[in-house]
C-alpha cells in the first residue's frame, strides 16, 4: 500500500472500518473515555494503535470489534453500522486476539484453533467437518506451530499461545484482524517470531487489514503502514507511519521528550534529551 492510500493498481481500497465523531462516555460517571474520533481503515492496511496507559486503545478496539456501542457518533465495520446490525453476526467476520479471551487451558492447540470456526470457548465438534479440520491444521502450519497441535494451550509458552490465538482468529477468514497487546510478556525470540508471523500474514493475505494495540515501537512489524496516536481519549494524529512516528508527535503523545529511529523497517523509541 502506498502512502497516498492507493494500492499498487492505483485504486483506493474499500473501507473496512469508519468512525465518525465517535465518543464513549461512562454511563455512571459521565467520564469521557473516547472523544470525537474520526478514523478510516481500508482493506490491506496495517495499523498500530499507540498511546499511554488509559488513553482508550482497548476501548477503541472493542468498538471496532463490535463488542460495544459508541455513546455518540457512528461506527461502521465491514459495511455495517453498529446499532443497525446483529453484533454477534458481525463479530463472526472479525478476528480478535486478546488476553481477555477465555480459553480452556487443557484444550489442545488444534482444538483451540477449531473453536475459531464457531466463535465459541468450548469446541462444538459436530460443526467441524473435514474441510474445517483441514483448515485448522493448515493455519497451525501457516503460523509455524504445527508441532504444537496436540499440546495443551495452558502449557504452551506465551509466544506460542499468541500464535495459536492468531490462528484461531483466522479460522473465520476475517477481513479484519484486531490484536490487543499481543506481545505482552513475550521474551525477545517469541516477540520476533510473532512479528515475523504478522509480517508474513500481511504479505500473503493482501486483503487482510489489521489493527494492533501495542506499547512499544520495537513491536511494530515492517508491514505496519499506519499509526494512530491516542492521548487521553482524543486522537492526536493518524496516518502513514513515517509521518506519525516523529520525535515531535511521540513526545506530544507521551508527554516527555522521545527520540525515534528506524532501522531496516523496524522502529526504536527511547527517552530524548530534555
Ligand atoms: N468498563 C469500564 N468501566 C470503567 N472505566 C473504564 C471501563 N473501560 C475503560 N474504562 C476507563 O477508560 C479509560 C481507557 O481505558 P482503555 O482500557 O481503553 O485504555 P488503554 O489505552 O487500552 O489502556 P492500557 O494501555 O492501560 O491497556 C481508562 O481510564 C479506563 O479506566
Amino acid at each position: 500500500m502506498a502512502a497516498n492510500g492507493k494500492d499498487t493498481t492505483g485504486h483506493t481500497p474499500p473501507v473496512v472500518a469508519a468512525l465518525d465523531a465517535v465518543s464513549v462516555r461512562r454511563f455512571t460517571t459521565g467520564q469521557v473515555i473516547l472523544d470525537d474520533i474520526d478514523w478510516t481503515v481500508r482493506s490491506g492496511e496495517h495499523w498500530a494503535l499507540l498511546g499511554a496507559n488509559g488513553a482508550g486503545k482497548t476501548t477503541l478496539l472493542r468498538l471496532i470489534g463490535a463488542l460495544m456501542h459508541p455513546t455518540t457518533g457512528t461506527v461502521e465495520v465491514l459495511g455495517h453500522r453498529l446499532g443497525r446490525v446483529d453484533m454477534r453476526e458481525l463479530r463472526a467476520h472479525i478476528g480478535l486476539v486478546s488476553s481477555a479471551q477465555k480459553v480452556p487451558q487443557d484444550a489442545a492447540a488444534y482444538t483451540v484453533v477449531l473453536t475459531g470456526h464457531t466463535g465459541t470457548v468450548q469446541p462444538l465438534w459436530r460443526k467441524y467437518d473435514a474441510e474445517v479440520r483441514e483448515r485448522a491444521h493448515a493455519l497451525l502450519a501457516e503460523l509455524e506451530i504445527k508441532e504444537l497441535a496436540e499440546r495443551a494451550f495452558g502449557v504452551c509458552s506465551g509466544g506460542q499461545r499468541a500464535r495459536i490465538l492468531v490462528a484461531r482468529a483466522l479460522m473465520a477468514d476475517p477481513s479484519l484482524l484486531l490484536l490487543d497487546e499481543p506481545f505482552n510478556a513475550l521474551d525477545l525470540p517469541s516477540r520476533e517470531d510473532l512479528i515475523d508471523a504478522m509480517h508474513r500474514l500481511a504479505v500473503t493475505r493482501t486483503a487482510l487489514s489489521t489493527i494492533t494495540v501495542t506499547h512499544h515501537l520495537e513491536e511494530l512489524s515492517p508491514a505496519i503502514g499506519h499509526v494512530m496516536l491516542l492521548k487521553e481519549g482524543r486522537m492526536l494524529t493518524a496516518g502513514p507511519v513515517e509521518e506519525v512516528l516523529s520525535a515531535e508527535r511521540m513526545s506530544e503523545c507521551f508527554g516527555r521528550p522521545i527520540e525515534v529511529s528506524r532501522h531496516e523497517g523496524r522502529w526504536l523509541a527511547r527517552s530524548g534529551r530534555r
